[in-house]
């Protein structure tokens, strides 16, 4: 399982940084913009170089509304700023049919640019607060769309997580329906260490956090801290050992 990890901007980046050897993908957002919210491309590209050129830099493109040429305009802006994980967040898709169309759009524009660049189509675990696809809906979505992979994250960050809205069993299904589509299964959502079993045993593909590695654990106020990045992957590597000898351990 990889890590991504969030900073908001060059300055957490650079903690992300001393921290690198901890984790995997280093997400540019901008948190008070909202879940997904997008940053400016000069911090997309700032902080391009200011983390090891082995770790790859994702961008977070928005929590998106329902306009395909829009949202692959931006898209395009972040990949050109050096991002080569492209994230979209689909908040205004009602239907997977909206969803697809903004995602085939996004696709067709960051692959003209970077054929390599992943894109990873997200949708929210509690989609059902903010009346948008279903979870569960993302696979087929981002398979359609010829994304990547597919995410879930949480909409409304209110300290409920990732499992309050989306059990570990229908975690379990996202992550089997996006594998069976050959696609990367990305979840996220207010996750913490004791979410880390579950995630590891049902093989989702990356995990993301930000409140888990900020001081005090609150993803607004506080601050990511390198060492909490590593006591983060620490556990991940845990339960990645534990999970590979078949011996289930207390989360
Ligand atoms: O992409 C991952 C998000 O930044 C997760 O943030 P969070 O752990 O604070 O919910």
């Amino acid at each position: 399982m990889l890590l991504l990890v969030s900073p908001d901007g060059v300055e957490e980046a650079l903690d992300c940084a001393k921290a690198a050897e901890h984790l995997d993908i280093v997400d540019v957002k901008k948190p008070d913009e909202g879940s997904l919210g997008a940053n400016f491309p000069w911090v997309i590209r700032e902080i391009r170089d200011a983390v090891p050129a082995d770790k790859p830099v994702s961008a977070t493109v928005g929590d998106v509304p329902y306009k395909p040429g829009t949202v692959a305009q931006a898209a395009l802006g972040a990949v050109v700023s050096g991002a080569t994980y492209i994230k979209v967040g689909l908040y205004g898709c009602t239907t997977p049919e909206q969803g697809v169309e903004v995602m085939r759009a996004v696709v067709r524009a960051v692959k003209d640019h970077r054929p390599e660049a992943l894109v990873v189509a997200s949708g929210y675990a509690d989609a059902h607060r903010v009346g948008c696809v279903n979870p569960l809906a993302l696979p087929d979505i981002a398979a359609r769309a010829g994304a990547d992979a597919a995410m879930l994250d949480t909409a409304i960050k209110d300290g409920t997580r990732l499992f309050d809205h989306v059990p570990p069993d229908t975690c379990a299904e996202f992550v089997r329906r996006a594998h069976a589509s050959g696609l990367l299964a990305a979840l996220a959502g207010s996750v913490q260490q004791a979410d880390l079993g579950p995630l590891t045993r049902i093989g989702t593909d990356i995990v993301g956090v930000r409140g888990a590695v900020c001081a005090g654990g609150d993803r607004n106020a506080g601050r990511i801290r390198p060492a909490l990045v590593a006591a983060f992957r620490a556990e991940m590597d845990r339960q990645a050992r534990e999970h590979a000898l078949g011996t289930p351990v207390a989360n």
